[in-house]
């Protein structure tokens, strides 16, 4: 079934609609206020209440402040636009009105209302987040009332006269994170670089909501949104794949909102709201981003819906008051169970979503995500009282589903088998099916028995501008080579990927010891260190901070936490420090640079061990690429080796290897003195005295990983003075030049670009084969 027909139009009269209203002096229009220009002695300052503190204090007679006035200047003349209460603006001088004409006249000389934050002479309460306002009066309130159906006469012209939305504001300060969106950093748009959205004209959406696609700078919809947003407009369930950072949040996201929007314009006020859609999504990270992206979507439309994300590590008494203003919810399934599964009220207001979303599906069959998921849809179609079960308990089908929800399910990677079967393509049932995705879709309870499969990408599964490369060293040297492409990159913004939370622990110091800025991202974190993490990662390299240094772009060190779906702007390298555990990691993992237009690089470090694994990985994640073009295989598999210069590396060592006995010695003692700590209070709670020996004893065993304990116990007993002693040597290294064999020069120094033309003969060459 088809929404919101009466609303077609096309994208050259959304564009239209865009440059009217973005161009001019436009008056913006509140439910209490108007803009006009405002002669200076007419402005409407406002008295501010002094502390009494301040009652004695001698001339401290009266201060007065003013908000939200704009200055304009035209030409040599300065000029004042403030709010005036409605009505009011009639009975001005007879030139006030003239001035109002003349902006009006000149719409398109004057750019820069549009981002005002909501400025009252009488402020009207704001619910939280919401940018509709609540009427002071009964009389507003009737207002009020009154426009959705003025506005459905007469919509465009009213859609002008609105005035845009303040973005809404996260719903924790702490989270204030444009962290994740590369939307954040697109510079502000200056009316001439309106982009032309006629692109979008096919989808036949809101002219409003291709205005604020507009907004976004978005000319044209990637092929998954092309594909996928006309068969949700027109109802039906979607099952959508493409590659990594090409546009699927949008491709759900859009349709979501163009429904909300349908649903505003029908104007059922009376109806008690519920939520319109929810999304699950794997990791909080995730689950942030896209509400976020979702959020700069809205901040374009003369009104938005309430946009919330429920995630573990926040408040949940905070998080479920959100629930219940909320019209899109985006979260991960364990926290949204435990806080709707106990609020009945709650959970009967989202049972009436019109969409449910599972972003990056195939993630929660492997997380344990899986039973939470299940639980949630379950309880969403569980019959609320008064409703009648339809199941036919004697029928041997699949119970018809009751509700009446869309559900949409993205992801860049699906399990083969099911892809084929979605396609239509397999005639054999699926192997261990329990596990398969395909189960996790039968427990989606489709509301269509086919869904529409979309694969935007049939072919192959990574990223246009990605090109991938392979670094075969020792198991011991990955920290060396790592170290090294990391030194041969210094401005690239790179992400580290590996398989262990020890193993983030241990590289990051590694790194920062090294005079790299390294940062840690995995789940044992605190969700704002987590998110505090991240923020750090995205911003911008300090532009010399460390004069003599080249290395300056941040490095995250991440497990998979970070794989999927996160879009940080300007990610050029990925590094798999270990080779992940499957294909679909890989591409995951992959999938955090070259995202939308972008280009970038991933480099597997392989030892030996994991020579077999990544050729299989490699055969898995490009065989279709290669059987499509009827190559052979093996010169098409499109990860090139790159050969590192053993010179370069062999003058790296030593600095490594000090940097590594630091790391070590200290993360050692740590957790010694952690286990000490423990073992101290166990005996305390027993009442048992331990003597030296006895504690040594019981600190230490025998048996599988004794070797390591044996290890962390002598770097335990290496002294304060000795570590400090390698600090310095380290430091000193790291100063020195670093004999390459080609010439002198230095590598943590000035000149590292210098050094790296003076090695091109091996590894650069290589490198910049991988456009590097
Ligand atoms: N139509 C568009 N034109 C240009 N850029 C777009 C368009 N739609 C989305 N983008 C941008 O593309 C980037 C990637 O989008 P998004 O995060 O939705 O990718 P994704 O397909 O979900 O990736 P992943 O599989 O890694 O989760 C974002 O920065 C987004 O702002």
């Amino acid at each position: 079934m088809a929404f919101d027909k009466k609303r077609k139009h096309s994208g050259e009269q959304a564009q239209a609609k865009r440059s009217q209203s973005k161009g001019g002096p436009k008056r913006q229009k509140t439910q209490n206020t108007e803009k006009h220009f405002v002669p200076v002695d007419e402005l409407p300052w406002q008295t501010v209440e002094v502390p009494e503190m301040f009652d004695d204090a001698e001339g401290f007679y009266g201060l007065e402040e003013i908000q939200g006035v704009d200055v304009v200047r035209e030409g040599d003349v300065v000029k004042f636009v403030a709010a005036v209460p409605k009505g009011k603006a009639g009975k001005k001088k007879d030139d006030k009105k003239a001035e109002d004409q003349k902006m009006e006249d000149n719409e398109d000389e004057f750019e820069g209302f549009d981002d005002t934050p909501e400025e009252e002479s009488t402020p009207v309460e704001t619910k939280a987040g919401d940018q509709k306002k609540e009427p002071k009066t009964k009389k507003d309130a009737k207002d009020q009332k009154k426009e959705p159906k003025e506005a459905k006469k007469d919509g465009k012209k009213d859609a002008k006269k609105q005035k845009k939305p303040a973005p809404q504001p996260t719903e924790d300060p702490e989270l204030e994170s444009n962290l994740f969106t590369s939307l954040d950093t697109l510079p502000d748009i200056e009316p001439e670089e309106d982009v032309d959205t006629s692109e979008w004209a096919p989808l036949e959406l809101s002219p409003d909501l291709v205005a604020a696609i507009g907004n976004l700078r978005f000319g044209k919809p990637t092929p998954i949104q092309a594909r996928a947003i006309p068969e949700i407009i027109n109802g039906h369930d979607v099952i959508g794949k493409a590659s990594t950072g090409s546009g699927k949040t949008l491709a759900f996201g859009i349709p979501i909102v163009e429904k909300w929007l349908a649903k505003q314009a029908e104007g059922k006020e009376d109806e008690k709201k519920h939520p319109i859609a929810m999304i699950l999504s794997p990791t909080r990270e995730l689950a942030h981003q896209i509400s976020d992206h979702l959020k700069k979507l809205c901040d374009g439309l003369t009104e938005s819906p309430y946009i919330c994300s429920v995630t573990g590590g926040l408040a949940i008494q905070k998080q479920l008051r959100q629930l219940e203003k909320a019209d899109i919810i985006i979260g991960t399934p364990g926290r949204l169970w435990e806080v709707i599964s106990t609020e009945i009220a709650v959970m009967n207001s989202i049972r009436q979503i019109d969409f449910l979303v599972v972003d990056e599906a195939d993630r929660l069959l492997k997380d344990g995500q899986f039973k939470e998921a299940e639980d949630i849809i379950k309880a969403l179609d569980r019959t609320r009282p008064g409703e009648e079960a339809e199941e036919d308990s004697d029928s041997d089908e699949e119970p018809t589903p009751k509700h009446n929800r869309q559900t949409l399910v993205f992801s860049a990677t699906f399990n083969k088998a099911l892809q084929q079967k979605l396609a239509g393509k397999a005639r054999y049932n699926l192997m261990g099916e329990a596990e398969s995705l395909e189960h996790l879709l039968k427990k989606l309870n489709f509301r269509e028995a086919k869904p529409k499969f979309i694969d935007a990408n049939p072919v192959s599964q990574m990223a246009d501008k990605l090109k991938e490369g392979l670094i075969h060293c020792g198991d011991l040297e990955k920290d060396l080579y790592l170290y090294a492409v990391l030194l041969l990159q210094p401005t690239r913004r790179a992400l580290v990927f590996t398989n262990a939370i020890n193993t983030v622990r241990r590289l990051t110091p590694f790194l920062q010891n090294l005079g790299l800025p390294a940062i840690s991202l995995h789940s044992d974190m605190e969700q704002k260190a987590r998110l505090r993490s991240l923020e750090k990662f995205k911003a911008d390299p300090p532009k010399n901070a460390n004069p003599g240094s080249s290395v300056q772009a941040p490095i995250l060190v991440a497990t998979d936490v970070a794989a999927r779906g996160l879009d940080i702007p300007n990610v050029d390298l990925v590094i798999h420090y270990h080779v992940p555990r499957s294909a679909d990691d890989y591409v995951h993992r992959s999938g955090r640079t070259a995202r939308a237009t972008q280009s970038g690089v991933s480099i597997m470090l392989c030892g030996p061990k994991e020579d077999i694994p990544t050729q299989r990985l490699i055969t898995k994640v490009h065989a279709s690429t290669a059987a499509s073009s009827g190559k052979p295989k093996k010169d098409l598999l499109g990860v090139q080796t790159i050969d590192i210069d053993r010179r370069l590396v062999s003058h790296l060592k030593p600095r490594v290897t000090l940097s590594k006995k630091i790391t070590e010695t200290t993360i050692a003692k740590e957790k010694g003195a952690k286990e000490d700590d423990w073992l101290k209070n166990a005996a305390e709670e027993l009442g048992i005295e331990l003597d030296e020996d006895e504690f040594e004893k019981v600190g230490s065993w025998k048996g599988k990983g004794s070797g390591k304990k044996q290890q962390e116990k002598q770097a335990r007993a290496v002294g304060k003075q000795e570590v400090q002693k390698w600090r310095w040597e380290l430091k000193e290294l790291l100063k020195r030049r670093v004999n390459t064999g080609v010439s002198e020069r230095y590598l943590n120094g000035v000149d590292v670009e210098g050094l790296l033309r003076g090695v091109r003969s091996e590894f650069l060459g290589q490198v910049e084969g991988l456009g590097l």
